[in-house]
């Protein structure tokens, strides 16, 4: 198995992306001047592709998080979803965050949090339930659709959300370090879990993470990103097949070359004189 890489944050891929990002830029205005955070970063989401993206601390992941999904405009470039400009948050968009505790409504069952949003879509009650009870099994929580999120594990917490974007049904999905709160063992179940879901859904992910070997693990593609003011410094290929698991996938020379490779990257980065 070999890795090949794009020099760019753009994909020779011919189809539209899911997902475009194209000169991206965004500053903020700070009491000690303005602050250049993002510049000019291109990337593209493939259909059906799960693309991860890394960097420093403070790189500006968030940021650029938040530009994707609509909820800040950036200062130059733009996005867009299935060719369309993103100058809000998108319908057709679900962004799963790092803290469960504070997107599952402690007052809703774990049934009527997944179907939340298709309420406020006005879809039919019969149609939501039967949606939302297929995503809960989809993440392995079939029997506890009548449990309240404060009854559960952070990590069931966390399937939950996972489930409530699943019936969602998105176009794109987008994971904000998602499993950053959860323990170590909790994390490779759930890493797992996303590529069996990602596989039977057919989802278009957009995966922000810390940590390298979650990136490699779960990426057809890799974005590393440089220090502020932060650009993709390389989009590496992982040429791994879509059937991992930690044990084999992990083992393999492959595995290990590009968590290296991704590693460098990020300690080069992180010497990069800082704007
Ligand atoms: N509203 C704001 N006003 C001014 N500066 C901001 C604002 N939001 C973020 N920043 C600055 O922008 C930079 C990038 O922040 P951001 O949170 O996007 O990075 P990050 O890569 O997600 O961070 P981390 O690795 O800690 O999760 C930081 O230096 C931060 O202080």
């Amino acid at each position: 198995m070999s890795a090949t890489e794009t020099p760019a944050g753009v994909s020779a891929v011919a189809e539209q992306p899911t997902i475009s990002i194209r000169g991206l830029s965004k500053s903020y205005d700070t009491p000690s001047g303005r602050k250049q955070v993002l510049e000019g970063i291109d990337l593209d989401v493939a259909p059906g592709s799960f693309v991860c993206i890394v960097g420093p601390s403070g790189a500006g992941k968030t940021t650029l998080l938040r530009c994707i999904s609509g909820l800040m405009q950036p200062t130059e470039g733009a996005v867009y979803l299935e060719g369309e400009l993103v100058d809000r948050p998108p319908a057709k968009l679900a962004v799963v965050f790092q803290d469960y505790s504070r997107s599952l409504m402690p007052w809703l069952t774990v049934i009527s949090n997944t179907a939340l949003p298709l309420r406020s879509q006005g879809m039919p009650k019969a149609e939501r339930l039967e949606r939302s009870r297929a995503a809960l099994a989809a993440v392995g929580l079939a029997g506890n659709e009548s449990r309240y999120p404060w009854q559960l594990s952070g990590g069931m917490q966390q399937r939950v959300a996972i489930a409530r974007a699943l019936a969602y049904q998105p176009d794109a999905l987008v994971m904000d370090e998602p499993f950053a709160s959860v323990d170590a063992q909790t994390r490779a179940e759930l890493e797992s879990l996303m590529l069996e879901v990602r596989k039977e859904f057919n989802m278009t992910v957009l995966f922000v993470t810390h940590d390298i070997d979650e990136a490699v693990y779960l990426g057809d593609e890799v974005a590393v990103l440089s220090g502020a003011p932060t650009r993709v410094r390389k989009l590496i290929r992982v040429d791994l097949g879509r059937d991992r698991s930690h044990l084999t996938t992990k083992s393999l020379p492959a595995f290990a070359k590009l968590r290296a490779e991704v590693l460098q990257l990020i300690q080069e980065a992180r010497k990069e004189p800082q704007a």
